[in-house]
Formats: C-alpha cells, structure tokens, sequence
C-alpha cells in the first residue's frame, strides 16, 4: 500500500525563556524580537539533556499513540543538526533506547529542510516496498550551538523534537508532489560547525530574502492548482509566513504557526507544528497540506500530502 502518517508526536525541553528573560542576559527587548520575529519565548534543554534525549521521548510517544511495537519498525531516520555526537549517531541511540531492534537507524542533515528531506526519504522507502514501518523525528537542541553573545541569533532558536509514525496502510498516495532543492553556492550565509568551535552564524538579510524570493517559486511548482487546506511552513519568522500569504495569494490563516511558542527549532520546527495542530484538532485526516522546509546549505523543499 501507500505511506500512511499513523501519528505524531513532540517534546520539547520544561525550561522555558521568554523574551523578558533573554533582556537580562543580552542587550535586547521583548518589544524588539516579538515585532520583528513573533517569538515570544522558547524551550531551552537543561545541562545534560541532549538531541538523542528529546528523540527519544517522541519515539515513545508515536509508539504508544500508534500501538505499534519496537520491534515492528523497520527504520528511524533523525533530522538533526545538532547530533550531541557524530558517532554513534542520534538514530542509532533511539532505536537502542527504543528497542526498535529490527530497525536500521541514521541522522540526516540538511538544516531546517531535514524533516522534509527525511520524509520525502521515508516515503520511498516505503513506497518501493522494501519496507513496511518507520519513524522520522526532527529533533534540535539548538541552545548548544549558539552563539550567545550575538543578539542578532541568539534570540531567534529555540530546542525540541517531533516526529511521525509512518506504514504503507494507505489507500491512496501521500505524497501528491514534492521539490527538493540546494544551493552550495549560498553555503556561506547560515553556518554552523561546532566542532571547529563555531556556533551558528547567520546573514539575516540574505535569508530572509532566499525565503522571501525563491521559496515561493518552489511552493507554486508543488501545489499547481491543487488546492491546499494548510501550509506548515518552516516556523523561522512570523514576517515571513505574512509575506509568504500574500506572495502565494493565500488567506493567512492557512499558514499555521506556534513559533510565538518555541521559537526557530531547526529541522523540530515543522513536525512540532504538525503534531501540536493535529493534537487539537486543527489538522485531521483527509486534508491536503503543504510543508516546506528553507534554511542553511541553502536548502529548500515542499512537500503536498493527503494526510
Ligand atoms: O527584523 C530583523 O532585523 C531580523 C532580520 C533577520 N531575521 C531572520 C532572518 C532569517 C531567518 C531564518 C532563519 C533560518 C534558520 O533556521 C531559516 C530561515 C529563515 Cl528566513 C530568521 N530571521 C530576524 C529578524
């Protein structure tokens, strides 16, 4: 059969810090970064709780949702770049904590576009009949990779992870269409390499602008004339989901957002999203929505499901 999402799920770390709270620490405002971002405040991991941590609970999660065993997954596929280790990957730490022992396990990197990358991978995994059951999770824990003393980045990211259960129940196709795309050309606007000690970086102007002018063109290609209940977007900034409606000529309340709550989480954004509107009823089963992933490398991608 075709790919089914059986359930989503998300965690996200308890501490919390809002605005007000980065004001003490950094020359900022909550006036400025709710009128130029819409964050309001973001979780934060504690000290020794890492990406595998917050993986992990939404892998329990989609198995209990889903009724499913470990033992029953073929596959786990964590979009991540803040992987607290390289070797052994992220994956590979969820399927032991998990006991998904019949499951092959790997992290996949392609910045905020992970999770739509990882999906897209997860459908023909499936799809070619290969196999049957997995799991995918976007999961960050991007307060460890920040660069805490420029208040241009620092303010915008926040951590958590969530993630869906898929199989090949379906009766009809979850994916409609999909574009992938990737500019190394671009690579040097939004960087981050914690192992030769530098935290993230990012020219805000040039991403804003990528998102702003060659998304769109991507999204259109993927719709067509399909019509589309909800678009996730990648929830880096509230202006941008403004701009993007109108781009797309769209109402703006098709653009579902709870970044005021959690900030920029990376490859956690877009499932964080997913799992939280279908949690309250916001998004069920039958609709058609768009996701699209954007950040470093550049990367960029949408994808239409029937859900
Ligand atoms: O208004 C201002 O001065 C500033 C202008 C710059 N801003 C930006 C710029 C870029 C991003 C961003 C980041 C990623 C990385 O995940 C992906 C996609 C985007 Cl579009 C987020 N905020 C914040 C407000």
């Amino acid at each position: 059969g075709f790919t089914k999402i059986q359930a989503a799920a998300h965690a996200v770390p308890e501490r919390i810090m809002t605005n007000d709270d980065l004001s003490l620490i950094m020359e900022t405002s909550d006036e400025w970064i709710r009128s130029r971002t819409g964050i309001r405040q973001r979780h934060i991991v504690s000290e020794n709780e890492t990406t595998s941590d917050l993986a992990t609970e939404v892998a329990k999660k989609l198995l209990e949702k889903s009724g499913f065993t470990a033992e029953s997954v073929d596959f786990i596929i964590i979009a991540t770049m803040t992987a607290e280790s390289v070797m052994p990957s992220s994956a590979a730490k969820v399927q032991s904590n998990i006991g998904a022992i019949n499951a092959f396990a790997y992290d996949l990197t392609a910045a905020c576009s992970g999770f739509v990358f990882a999906l897209s991978q997860a459908d023909k995994l499936i799809g070619s009949g290969a196999y049957h059951r997995g799991i995918v999770i976007g999961a960050e824990s991007m307060s460890k990779v920040l660069d805490w003393s420029d208040r241009s980045t620092a303010v915008l990211f926040g951590d958590g992870a969530g993630g869906v259960l898929l199989d090949d129940s379906g009766e009809s196709p979850l994916v409609l269409s999909e574009k992938l795309q990737t500019d190394g050309s671009r690579a040097e606007k939004l960087t981050c390499s914690p192992m030769s000690q530098d935290f993230l970086k990012m020219d805000g102007r040039a991403i804003f602008d990528f998102a702003v002018r060659d998304v769109p063109k991507n999204i259109v290609e993927v719709v067509g004339d399909n019509e589309v209940d909800y678009f996730l977007l990648h929830q880096a900034n509230e202006r941008i989901l403004d701009k993007m409606a109108k781009k797309l000529g769209q109402p703006r309340e098709k653009f579902l957002q709870n970044l005021q709550n959690y900030g920029n989480t990376s490859a956690a954004s877009i499932p964080l999203l997913l799992s939280e509107m279908m949690e309250n009823g916001t998004v069920y089963q039958g609709q058609s929505l768009l996701i699209t992933g954007f950040g470093g490398g550049l990367t960029w991608g949408s994808m239409l499901l029937h859900i």
